[in-house]
Formats: C-alpha cells, structure tokens, sequence
C-alpha cells in the first residue's frame, strides 16, 4: 500500500512540476521560436549545432556536449556569422530554462538563419531527466548553474551552483 501512495505522490509531483513548467514557459516566452523536447533532443542530438545563450559563468560550469557558447548580453551578431556560415544549418539554442534562448533564437532569425528550434526547458530540464552535462574539461558532471535562487528551483536532478 505504501508502495503504490508512494508512486502515487511521485507522479503527482512529476505531473505538477511539468504544468508549472509549462505554465511559466506560456507566461514568459512568446513562441517566437519553435520548441524542440530535451527527449526529442537527445534522440537526435547529432544532427544539431547547439548554441549556450547564457553568460559565459553558467557555461564555465557545465554545458550540453559539444555546444558553442554565443552568450546572452554580449552575443555578437559578427562572430556567429564568422563561425556559422550556412544559415540552413540546424541549429538548438537553449539557457536555463527557454526564455533568453527564445530571444536569442530571435536575433538569429533576424540574421537569416532559418532551422532553429529552442530548448524546452533548457538544460534545467535536461539535466532534470538525466541527461549528461560535461564541464569545462569536457567531463561529465553533476553540477548546474542555477542562475539564481528564483529560477534554481526548477532544477531538481543537479548540484546547483549559485557563484
Ligand atoms: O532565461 S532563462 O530561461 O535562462 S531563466
């Protein structure tokens, strides 16, 4: 009987935990840039070129395997074009949780590149699934940035790190 309230709480949680998500994701985004899953990222993770929008601290403490980093206040419209020729390229960028990767992504239209999808959820929710983080020795690691205390309570599966 435990067993089952226990699984019973568990899924209350999760399912609660992904409405909230979602709600702070309708509130603060404006669908600008279409959403790609972190499950929908992992399966195909290969065939994207993914790009960190957050500040170069957060990166500094774990990324997504093999992402640029192009940052969020000094993104430079001039070096991505250096470093991303092909505007068809495909192209994830994500942040803590979707909302300054959606403003990114934006910036990258403008610039003409045309396949880009934003990371639902971020790497908060990827790295909440399990997923890998690799340091900046390129080694896998528990530890997230959490941006803050207000947004680090959407990271539940990570070793949050505040400096
Ligand atoms: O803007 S954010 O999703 O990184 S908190």
């Amino acid at each position: 009987m435990r067993f089952f309230i226990n699984i019973l709480f568990f899924i209350t949680f999760i399912s609660y935990s992904q409405d909230s998500l979602n709600n702070l994701l309708e509130r603060s985004t404006k669908h600008s840039i279409p959403f790609i899953s972190v499950e929908q990222l992992k399966a195909h993770q290969q065939n994207f070129l993914l790009l960190d929008a957050r500040e170069w601290e957060e990166f500094h403490i774990s990324h997504l395997q093999n992402a640029l980093w192009v940052g969020y206040k000094n993104f430079s419209a001039e070096e991505i074009q250096q470093q991303i020729k092909n505007k068809e390229t495909p192209i994830v960028v994500y942040c803590s949780l979707g909302i300054r990767s959606e403003k990114i992504g934006e910036q990258l239209k403008k610039l003409g590149y045309n396949n880009i999808q934003n990371l639902y959820g971020g790497i908060f929710e990827w790295k909440n699934k399990g997923y890998p983080v690799f340091n900046n020795q390129e080694q896998i690691t528990e530890k997230v940035h959490a941006f803050n205390k207000r947004w680090g309570k959407w990271l539940h599966n990570a070793e949050k790190v505040y400096e």
